[in-house]
């Protein structure tokens, strides 16, 4: 599904030129869970966001089912960002001023798609989930886990064939978390929705099908 062939990232950091990823290569087959472990500084996000055509590599390509994305133009790039690509990270950046469900529907809004052609399925995930009686619920009268639950509805919306995670159990409390995690799993089970999870946690990257372990901006 996804290339990665030799990816460098640097930033500049004033005078300076800061090497964080120092050639990745990489592979990630269609239906993978994939954990991606390190020391905090390693890496791990950055790898995430170029992935998740966020950030782009200083050097190096990433095939995506054989396309080169990153020639893709800019608009091109969130066009398919939008619709093949659901991101799920530590803070969840629900907007406090909608709902459950309007939280969950904001990937098709975004699209400039109907509430009503969406809203069925936003509740039916936001049903598998566990938050079927949640939906009219703002941000704020949701718990941190619930919250997080909405993300992952939000996430799967637009039925993604990649979900990105970013420590997504990173705030929760450990039974919450591995709920969380078992939730992703089944998902990843019965839809074959590839997951590419950053985490720091030990036992829930013992259950993915691989786990990268990035260290110093390699893959070691
Ligand atoms: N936009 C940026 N500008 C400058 N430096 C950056 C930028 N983004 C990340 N870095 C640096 O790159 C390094 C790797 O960051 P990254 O967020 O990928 O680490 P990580 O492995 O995800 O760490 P953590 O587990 O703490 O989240 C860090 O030292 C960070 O300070």
């Amino acid at each position: 599904m996804i290339t990665v062939t030799d990816v460098h990232k640097s930033f500049l950091m004033g005078e300076r030129t800061m090497t964080v990823l120092q050639g990745i290569n990489l592979r990630i087959e269609r239906g993978e869970l994939v954990a991606v472990i390190g020391a905090s500084g390693a890496g791990k996000s950055t790898l995430l966001h170029i992935l998740g055509l966020l950030d782009r590599p200083t050097k190096g390509t990433v095939l995506f089912e054989g396309q080169d994305v990153l020639r893709l133009s800019e608009s091109a790039q969130a066009d398919f960002r939008n619709r093949r690509i659901g991101f799920i990270f530590q803070f969840h950046h629900l907007l406090p001023e909608f709902t459950a469900l309007e939280n969950a529907c904001m990937p098709a809004l975004i699209q400039r798609k109907r509430l009503t052609e969406v809203e069925d399925r936003a509740v039916a995930l936001l049903n598998d989930v566990g938050l079927g009686a949640r939906l009219h619920h703002k941000p704020g009268e949701l718990s941190g886990g619930e919250q997080q639950r909405v993300a992952v509805a939000r996430a799967l919306l637009m039925e993604p064939d990649l979900v990105l995670a970013d420590e997504p159990t990173g705030n929760l409390d450990t039974h919450t978390g591995d709920a969380l995690f078992g939730l992703m799993r089944d998902i990843n089970k019965a839809r074959g929705t590839t997951f590419v999870i950053v985490t720091h946690n030990d036992k829930l990257s013992a259950q993915a099908d691989r786990i990268i372990h990035i260290q110093d901006g390699l893959i070691i």
